[in-house]
């Protein structure tokens, strides 16, 4: 049997039995016109944060007994038509009406909404997600918690409010991405069966790409990136996503016979310090190629496809494209794909033509990029080994060219007359002279 491949953190976060004070806000101009005529709190991850004393992100906050009219005419803007949330005109904070929504139909905009000032401070926490996203605070610091947020919070349990948590299938993602920030926490067994509901439902289908993909780079680069995966592959949720964004069901699958080869590939992950999120993103689908073994050459393919459908940053595209590059150029040169690394040094011919590849000159970060992920593979993998020791050459053998002065290369070319590609051609020979002095592998 295969062991764990998720052993535990060691529980980092340990609290007391009372939920410490929260820190008392105070309030600019506006807020404080606005709580002279309606209730003010603020909500969800800033008070889950402040407890756990963790730096906060956005405040959002809640307004109870107010009218949509009553806040545009303080200067709040709303930020749709018919949906009663504001910004503050200049901290940009979300205010929004205390409000219960019910899910009319399927995707997106299926939503009924209802604001009146009758609507209360816990009607509107029992809309929300998880119990320690709905807490909320008054300006003076007092916790209103009436759903057991601090009790999950202190147990490390993430459990959903109420069966209306299946109504958004972005929940799904936001509870995979908390795990992954605090990886000793545990999923509540009925929030696993929401999960593994939503997943069948075909609700993640509907997810705005943006959106989807938001969630996913934050989970890459949070504590352990794995509880993430892990998450989304317990409840069935990762191979939807995949599938839908264009993926062969055998790729997209969790598990695959008694093999989990995309627990394999997020666990590179979580060991993945000093490196951001292209990085990471370009590990995990190689190390992911790595592990499909003879189906590797498509997955690749395949990750292009899904990136472009999740509207993955170009520079995180790019990055991928040129791992994709290096390993087909791995693969065709046949004394990189065996075992030992003694028998891999690559000539002086074949390390220039991969700095050429990565575009190494004009794009030093995305090469440099390149060789430092690279070494974060397992090297029990099949073709691990190869790719990080070829990595290794080609840092070293730019690390040499270095030394080469290239505009007094281009200078001696220009007074014999060279032109346009005649110039290319003497700095590709000069780097080549450069690199043969020093020796294949060297
Ligand atoms: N799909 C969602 C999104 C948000 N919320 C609720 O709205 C609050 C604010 O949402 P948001 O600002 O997106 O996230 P936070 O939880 O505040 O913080 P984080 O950035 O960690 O997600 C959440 O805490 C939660 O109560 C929800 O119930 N369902």
């Amino acid at each position: 049997m295969n062991p764990d491949p998720f052993p535990r953190l060691d529980p980092s976060v340990s609290l007391p039995e009372q939920p410490p004070a929260l820190p008392v806000i105070e309030p600019d101009a506006l807020v404080r016109r606005l709580a002279g005529l309606a209730q003010v709190y603020v909500v969800g991850g800033a008070v889950r944060d402040a407890l756990l004393g963790e730096p906060a992100g956005d405040r959002d906050w809640v307004v109870v007994g107010a009218r949509a009219q009553d806040l545009l005419d303080l200067g709040f803007r709303p930020v749709g038509q018919d949906f009663p949330v504001f910004l503050h005109p200049q901290t940009q904070d979300e205010f929004a009406l205390a409000r219960t929504e019910r899910k009319s139909a399927p995707g997106y905009g299926g939503f009924v909404f209802h604001a009146d000032p009758s609507v209360t401070l816990e009607q509107d926490l029992l809309r929300r997600d998880l119990t320690l996203n709905a807490m909320a605070q008054t300006l003076d610091g007092r916790l209103i918690d009436p759903l057991g947020g601090w009790r999950d919070l202190r147990a490390g349990v993430l459990r959903h409010v109420s069966d209306a948590f299946t109504e958004d299938p972005l929940r799904v993602l936001r509870l995979a991405r908390l795990a992954a920030r605090w990886p000793q926490f545990t999923v509540a067994l009925g929030t696993q069966q929401l999960l593994a509901q939503l997943a069948r439902s075909g609700e993640l289908q509907a997810l705005v790409p943006e959106r989807l993909w938001r969630e996913v780079a934050r989970a890459i680069v949070s504590k352990q990136p794995s509880r993430f995966g892990q998450v989304l592959g317990d409840c069935g949720a990762w191979s939807v996503l995949l599938q839908t964004a264009g993926l062969p069901e055998g790729l997209a699958q969790w598990s695959l016979e008694g093999e989990n080869r995309w627990g394999s590939a997020w666990r590179h992950l979580d060991p993945a310090e000093g490196l951001g999120l292209d990085e990471r993103w370009t590990l995990l689908w190689l190390a992911r190629t790595l592990l499909a073994g003879d189906d590797s050459a498509s997955v690749l393919d395949h990750a292009a496809v899904l990136q472009r459908v999740w509207r993955v940053p170009s520079s995180a595209q790019e990055l991928l494209a040129c791992a994709a590059r290096e390993r087909a150029a791995l693969v065709s040169s046949s004394s990189a794909t065996t075992a030992t690394t003694a028998s891999m040094a690559l000539s002086p011919r074949s390390l220039l033509d991969a700095l050429q590849r990565l575009d190494a000159w004009r794009r030093p970060q995305r090469a440099q990029s390149l060789w430092a992920l690279v070494q974060h593979l397992d090297t029990a993998l099949p073709g691990a080994k190869a790719i990080a020791w070829a990595a290794q050459q080609q840092h070293a053998a730019w690390q040499r060219l270095q030394a080469l002065d290239q505009a007094q290369v281009i200078r001696a070319a220009q007074e014999r007359g060279a032109k346009g590609p005649a110039i290319g051609q003497a700095l590709d020979a000069a780097r080549l002279a450069l690199l043969q002095q020093a020796g294949p592998g060297d």
